[in-house]
């Protein structure tokens, strides 16, 4: 590795209101940025043939399977040796290229590792290497053969090679500048939506970027209305470059913080559903069922807003009388009946997305809160120190989210119980924020 090498890293998130109606940018969701961070180290080396260049990213914990990519004569191929497609990472390259519109070979080639943090991997079959500092799980098969836990591993690898990249291109890159995080967050956005399919409302790679945040997306057609790459390289870079230096997204990221004292559990359900087809179902009610559909998302938004504005009262008592906030948390760790007027609005707002979203399970086939999940998350709400339990995001087998006091064990409330067999509880915490450069040294070693 060339002594030039950094290294960029981005959180993972859990959607905790919000979900299908924030691909709509008229309603707001609020995003929780996790622990659990993609990680990217860039460094560059001199080619044996000047007049190529090469970009290649490896990823070292899932069979060191490497994705190269060759500039040629400005034209990027991808080269015969890749032993599998990642349009992630194609997408990523493609976009970071035309964007700074690099035609000619540069001189040096292009090394990319990605790291991803365990919680985003099932770890059965993997062996753990660290250095002190850092503990990543390898695994002896590829990416696509590891079972996920959806805490949006694309989102950050996009996010965190995007911003390789831009390092490249662009020396002197400082994130601490937000006209620069803003240009790596839309370039991102662009590179995951073609990956994607164009079907998310971008969430995940606004907290990857911005870290926890009340979020509400940008209009769809910024990104859909690019011309085809294809058809004239020269156009697509000149209104990319347009769309990422020059428009406003109007898109909203608000910072925000889980209230002092409390903290998000994820339990993952050993099994999974897949975002797309539930979301084209979802589509299809709503379209079919207007103005009625319209009507039960007017319903969930409300309990959106009512449990942001819960979470935000009690980050104000929390500040402005500690002593009160104190009484509360001691009283929701001794028993989970505790009522007071902020924790009853909380419970109420989630009641309320979640009679919604059964509704919408059985209308329109797509298994949002499906009966299982219904009863496994009924059963939380009678765990101590739980205020709060629903289904994350696109919803379905995936996950669940719990809201609880920081003191409240679940491992010790939930071992052995049958009722949890499926369950298993993510070692993670909310953070504040979102991309970040780290330490070289903190990478190297790893055993
Ligand atoms: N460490 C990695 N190295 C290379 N590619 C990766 C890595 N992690 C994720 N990817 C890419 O991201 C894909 C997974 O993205 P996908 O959107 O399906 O899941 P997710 O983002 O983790 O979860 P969700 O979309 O449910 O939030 C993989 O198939 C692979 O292409
Ligand atoms: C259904 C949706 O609103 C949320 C999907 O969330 P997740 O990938 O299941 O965490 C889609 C999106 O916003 O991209």
């Amino acid at each position: 590795m060339d002594t030039n090498a950094r290294v960029f890293s981005a959180p993972g998130k859990a959607l905790l209101v919000g979900g299908y109606l924030v691909l709509d940018p008229r309603y707001k969701s609020y995003v929780v940025a996790l622990s659990a961070r993609m990680h990217a180290m860039v460094s560059t080396a001199r080619p044996m043939d000047q007049n190529k260049t090469s970009i290649t990213v490896c990823s070292p914990q899932f069979n060191n399977e490497k994705w190269t990519y060759n500039l040629l004569q400005g034209q990027l191929s991808v080269d015969g040796t890749n032993k599998s497609k990642n349009l992630f990472i194609e997408c990523g390259i493609r976009n970071a290229l035309d964007y700074f519109d690099i035609q000619n070979s540069m001189g040096f080639d292009i090394n990319i590792d990605i790291f991803s943090d365990p919680a985003y991997h099932s770890s059965q079959g993997s062996i753990m290497k660290q250095n002190g500092m850092k503990r990543f799980n390898f695994f002896n098969s590829s990416i696509s053969e590891v079972p996920k836990t959806g805490l949006g591993s694309s989102a950050g690898l996009v996010t965190v090679l995007t911003t390789a990249l831009f390092s490249v291109f662009d020396p002197n890159l400082d994130l601490t500048i937000d006209i620069t995080l803003r240009k790596i967050h839309n370039l991102s956005q662009v590179s995951h939506c073609q990956a994607q399919g164009k079907i998310g409302s971008g969430f995940d790679v606004a907290a990857a970027t911005f870290g926890s945040i009340a979020y509400q997306r940008f209009e769809p057609n910024l990104i859909s209305d690019l011309p085809e790459r294809n058809l004239s390289a020269k156009d697509y870079n000149v209104s990319l470059q347009h769309l990422i230096n020059d428009t406003d997204w109007k898109f909203t990221v608000e910072p925000v913080k889980l209230p002092d004292q409390l903290r998000l559990f994820l339990g993952d359900v050993n099994s999974g559903s897949e975002t797309v087809k539930l979301v084209t179902k979802v589509k299809n009610w709503y379209n079919l069922n207007l103005p009625k559909s319209q009507e039960i998302y007017k319903e969930i938004n409300a309990g959106n807003m009512a449990f942001i504005a819960s979470l935000n009262e009690m980050n104000q008592l929390s500040l402005t009388n500690p002593e009160k906030y104190k009484v509360l948390i001691n009283n929701l760790n001794k028993s989970n009946k505790y009522e007071d007027p902020i924790v009853l609005q909380m419970r109420e707002s989630i009641a309320k997305i979640r009679d919604n979203f059964r509704l919408i399970t059985r209308e329109s086939g797509a298994e949002i809160e499906p009966p299982v999940q219904t009863e496994l998350l009924d059963t939380c709400m009678n765990l101590n120190g739980v205020l709060v339990a629903c289904i994350p995001g696109a919803g379905g087998y995936d996950a669940i989210a719990l809201l609880t006091t920081e003191m409240t064990n679940l491992d010790s409330q939930t071992k052995g119980k049958e009722e949890f067999s499926n369950v298993t509880w993510l070692d993670l915490q909310q953070v504040d924020i979102g991309l970040k450069e780290e330490e070289v040294v903190a990478y190297l070693n790893l055993q």
